[in-house]
């Protein structure tokens, strides 16, 4: 009997051990020795502290929690350094051992390996290139996974987004993946044009129409016959052509300034603004039928400073294209540097990261982008945070990690991501710099958390698809 119990013991894939009143170590599986890497005859005796070294033990030890709390504890997810040193991630079970009369004899452990399950998620969260996009924020891969859906469809698409985080780069996505991709891409900027301008750019004229018509001019309708027009900004058109717009946008007909016969288009229509159409629709500024007419499908592209895990791969992905295209070789960037392009909110989203990578690339002669590569905009930030004090590298990079740890709530290993360092950089910079001492009973260990599933976004309108 003894002998079968035991054989059921070693043949269970989760690590088993067993502990007296004086938290020896009474027995041990074999999934027990596979996983700590520490053979069973080294274990039996000794204190489990010695032997199952996870970050729980010191303070929080799951068997105690579970004498404390009476009751068993589940799937405590922990990590364990192993005999060789190797951290894993596992997830932890223990209860306490009674005899017949209900007097504690014991506790007992149990653990399961989570090392592939934690790549595999690594793998999930590896970002994604669609087009010329790259990211690997959820909002955004769940518009790169629909997009494909929407571009096949014949309906007015409309990107909400603050500047620079790449309205017309979708739209562009959107043509190229669209029925009409073999025709042109027309953009207009509507906010870049004179009121008194965008009448003619849009619906084109007749020769004679005015004093300055010699000939006919086709308007960008025109030009995006068979292919797809991207109206930018659509919220600054003039009250007044809005309602020539719904008539276009309604059933593909106009009429080029001057002509007394109608136009038609085939164009898809794609519409973006940076302001949202609601709020211009109850400041009166924008007509509520156009709106919608326009708010079929929306896209609603996240700022930046929402997707701080996309600042490394976006300045990663801006390096290598500028060494590309400048044949100059960057490995990368200094930590100070990253910690300062986490830091700082981006008001001009992608475009301004764009453009502060770019200056850095032509200043920089090392290897990697350092602190004194990067525009002031982004270093001014730093010295504002950390006041006027003279500050040298070690006290911006101290400051920079402790509020990138206030603003994760002590998480390292989000605080870590958002870095964009390694996790056990991170723990010595914090042991380094003295942050842990004061802190670290609020900080914890999690091997998974983030990724909150981003719910579409219904618009109030039955029917209408928000991502
Ligand atoms: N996800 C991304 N991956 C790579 N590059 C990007 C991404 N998003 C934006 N960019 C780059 O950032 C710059 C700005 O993008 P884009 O012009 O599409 O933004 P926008 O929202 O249309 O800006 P605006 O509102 O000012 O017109 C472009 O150079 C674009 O290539």
């Amino acid at each position: 009997m003894e002998q079968s119990c035991h054989a059921i013991f070693d043949s269970i894939e989760e690590g088993v051990f067993t502990v007296d009143l004086k938290w020896r170590i009474t027995s041990f599986n074999r999934a027990a020795e596979k996983i700590t890497g520490v053979p069973k005859m080294e274990a039996l005796g000794r204190p489990c502290l010695e032997v199952f070294s996870a970050d729980i033990c010191q303070n929080n030890c799951a068997i105690r929690k579970a004498l404390k709390e009476n009751r068993p504890v589940f799937n405590l997810p922990v990590y364990m350094n192993r005999s060789d040193s190797r951290r894993i991630p596992i997830a932890v079970n223990a209860t306490i051992l009674r005899d017949d009369k209900g007097r504690m004899i014991g506790g007992v452990e149990t653990f399961r390996d989570l090392s592939h399950l934690s790549e595999l998620q690594r793998s999930f969260q590896e970002p994604r290139v669609f087009e010329k996009m790259v990211s690997k924020n959820n909002r955004m891969l769940e518009i790169f996974s629909t997009l494909k859906r929407v571009a096949d469809s014949s309906c007015i698409v409309l990107i909400e987004g603050a500047t620079g985080t790449g309205k017309e780069l979708l739209a562009r996505a959107v043509h190229k993946h669209s029925p009409q991709k073999k025709g042109p891409f027309v953009p207009v900027n509507c906010g870049a044009l004179p009121d008194t301008l965008v009448e003619s750019e849009l619906f084109g004229y007749k020769a004679g129409a005015f004093t300055d018509a010699k000939m006919d001019k086709p308007g960008r309708f025109a030009r995006a016959q068979n292919g797809t027009i991207f109206l930018d900004e659509i919220g600054d058109i003039p009250h007044s052509l809005q309602v020539r717009l719904l008539r276009v946008l309604e059933d593909g007909s106009y009429e080029p300034l001057g002509s007394v016969r109608p136009a038609k288009t085939n164009a898809r229509v794609v519409v973006a603004s940076h302001r949202k159409l609601d709020r211009l629709v109850g400041e009166g500024k924008f007509r509520e039928d156009l709106f919608f007419r326009v708010n079929v499908i929306k896209l609603t592209l996240p700022t930046l400073s929402e997707r701080k895990e996309d600042i490394p791969v976006l300045a990663e992905h801006f390096i290598q294209r500028f060494g590309r295209k400048k044949k100059k070789r960057i490995l990368g960037f200094t930590q100070e540097a990253m910690a300062a392009l986490m830091r700082y909110d981006w008001p001009g989203n992608v475009r301004e990261l764009e453009n502060a990578i770019e200056h850095a690339f032509v200043l920089c002669q090392d290897e990697k982008i350092g602190l004194r590569h990067l525009p002031d905009t982004v270093l001014a930030d730093i010295h504002v945070a950390i006041g006027n004090a003279p500050a040298t590298l070690k006290e911006i990079e101290k400051q920079a990690i402790l509020r990138a740890l206030q603003r994760n709530n002590w998480k390292k290993l989000v605080t870590a991501r958002e870095l964009g360092i390694n996790k056990n950089t991170l723990r010595r910079k914090i042991v380094r710099y003295g942050l842990a001492a004061k802190n670290q009973g609020r900080s914890h260990d999690k091997t998974s958390r983030e990724n909150p599933k981003q719910e579409a976004n219904r618009s109030g309108t039955p029917g209408r698809v928000s991502v």
